[in-house]
């Protein structure tokens, strides 16, 4: 059995709006995931392939799903979005469908569509899954190109395929690469993949197209996340944002997320300025309007909290992100009483930690 573990991640942590990732692990489980194996922030693939029996699954691919939304995740592996990129990989090298008969066992920790780097994740396991299926052997930076063709914003897949505290950026790539109707594109969904049925081998994504880099992490600050109970499809929350920004918005922007990673990589942390430095004017006033509450969050959880160094939106919500080194509990009923008074919904919260080293596999036989 062949093992593919991808942690969740928090995007733009404020001002870094398509550029920072945060990936994410829990610090403890508690008993009911121990007891239901389920990894909380953790997407989770068990992979058999078995040579002794011809496979009647659609294309040699049998899928099962366990853990969070298991009862909205599609079987059918030309429309699954982890399957799908699996798909894509092996045919841009030629094969066709898996490996007969090949059996995926789906364990999602991550909640879907709530600003924690599901779909990320999913594609980063999904380009993980057709590289171990196939045999490729393909470097990590081989496969971020791979996960960059699927999902175009780098911030969520580079946290999640490389873990820890990341800023990526994205080469401008040619249209004809960016218009091919057979990548599946995540930000499309539920659209199954085009061009899969002609058979013909896909073109393989240009090499280098986006990079990464790791920022240092204060291992005293934590992620608090408060998670609403409702979902923010990442598709529509793009939508709502402007095509153009001022260039006083673009400045106060920069100014911050120029200094941001170097606040969080000291100790001990300065809450005045990490604060200010998560502050954002390129996507959160624009979805306040999916997310009641949030403003009066920003403009009112504020380092006066004891332990509370910053909050924002995290990715593209509703999950609120505060980042914080101690006072967690209180930090997180301030959040939720502010989220229950503009709404009436059920939140969760927990104390997560920064996910190092981002995808894993592990073969036993
Ligand atoms: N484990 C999974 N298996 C298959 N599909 C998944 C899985 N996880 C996520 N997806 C797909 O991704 C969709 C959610 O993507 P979306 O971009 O809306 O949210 P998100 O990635 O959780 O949020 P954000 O991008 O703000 O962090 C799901 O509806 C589903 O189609
Ligand atoms: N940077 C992306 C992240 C989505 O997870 C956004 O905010 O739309």
């Amino acid at each position: 059995m062949i093992k593919i573990k991808v942690p969740s991640s928090s995007a733009n942590l404020g001002p870094g709006f398509d550029v920072f990732g945060l990936a994410l692990k829990s610090i403890h489980s508690t008993a009911a995931q121990q007891a239901s194996n389920v990894s909380s922030a953790l997407l989770e693939l068990q992979v058999t392939i078995s040579t002794s029996n011809q496979s009647s699954a659609p294309l040699n691919c049998e899928i099962t799903c366990a853990g969070l939304g298991a009862e909205s995740l599609t079987r059918a592996p030309d429309a699954n979005l982890i399957t799908r990129v699996a798909l894509y990989v092996l045919r841009c090298h030629g094969q066709h469908a898996f490996p007969s008969h090949t059996k995926v066992h789906i364990i999602n920790g991550i909640p879907l569509s709530r600003g924690l780097g599901s779909s990320g994740a999913a594609v980063v396991a999904g380009v993980v899954l057709g590289n171990e299926v196939g045999g490729f052997g393909l470097s990590k930076d081989r496969m971020l190109d791979y996960c960059l063709m699927v999902e175009r914003h780098p911030d969520n897949v580079a946290a999640a395929l490389y873990g820890g505290f990341v800023g990526s950026f994205l080469r401008t790539l040619d249209p004809k690469d960016t218009a091919r109707k057979e990548i599946p594109l995540s930000e499309v969904l539920p659209e199954p993949a085009g061009g899969f049925d002609t058979g013909l081998r896909v073109k393989e994504p240009p090499v280098g197209i986006g990079s990464y880099h790791e920022f240092r992490w204060t291992p005293e600050i934590k992620a608090l996340v408060v998670i609403p109970d409702f979902k923010v499809d990442t598709a529509k929350a793009r939508d709502v944002l402007p095509l153009k920004y001022s260039r006083e918005d673009a400045i106060f922007n920069n100014q911050r997320s120029s200094l941001l990673p170097v606040l969080l990589s000291e100790s001990p942390p300065n809450a005045a300025k990490i604060s200010e430095a998560m502050r954002d004017r390129m996507h959160q006033p624009y979805r306040q309007s999916l997310v009641p509450g949030l403003s009066e969050i920003l403009d009112n959880l504020r380092p006066s909290h004891p332990g509370l160094l910053g909050v924002c939106l995290s990715g593209a919500g509703p999950t609120i992100l505060a980042l914080a080194t101690h006072n967690f509990e209180a930090i997180a009923e301030a959040i939720i009483a502010i989220l229950t008074k503009a709404q009436d919904i059920q939140c969760q919260w927990q104390v997560l930690e920064p996910a190092k080293g981002g995808a894993m596999v592990e073969r036993n036989n």
